[in-house]
């Protein structure tokens, strides 16, 4: 079975309500996802939900290959989202760059 729900930091659920973040950055225990599936998003913090997205697709990235264009769809700098993922997956090489449109 593929995955139905996604938490995002709280922090972030403005941009992806504004479809300025179009993409996440997940490790291998967050890749189940199926193209064209409907996914609740909700914040990790209190778990509230916040939209549904519809996923467009999983594709797996090295870290040395995460670029501007990555950085832009997640509305930031590369050296911010570099931090970030340092931050969320130390050490971790190997990770699934997620991409989702709002489903409405
Ligand atoms: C809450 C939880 O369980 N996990 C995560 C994991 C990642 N992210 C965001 O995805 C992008 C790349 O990883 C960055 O924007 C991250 O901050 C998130 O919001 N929540």
């Amino acid at each position: 079975m593929s995955l139905s729900k996604m938490t995002f930091f709280e922090r972030f659920e403005a941009d992806i309500l504004s479809c300025k973040k179009t993409i996440t950055i997940r490790d291998e225990l967050e890749k189940d996802y199926a193209e064209n599936s409907l996914v609740q998003a909700s914040t990790y913090e209190d778990d509230r939900w916040f939209c549904a997205l519809l996923i467009k697709s999983v594709e797996a990235i090295c870290l040395s290959q995460l670029s501007e264009f990555h950085a832009e769809q997640e509305n930031m700098t590369l050296s911010e989202l570099q931090t970030v993922i340092q931050e969320i997956y130390p050490d971790q090489q190997h990770l699934y760059v997620i991409s989702y449109e709002l489903a409405r």
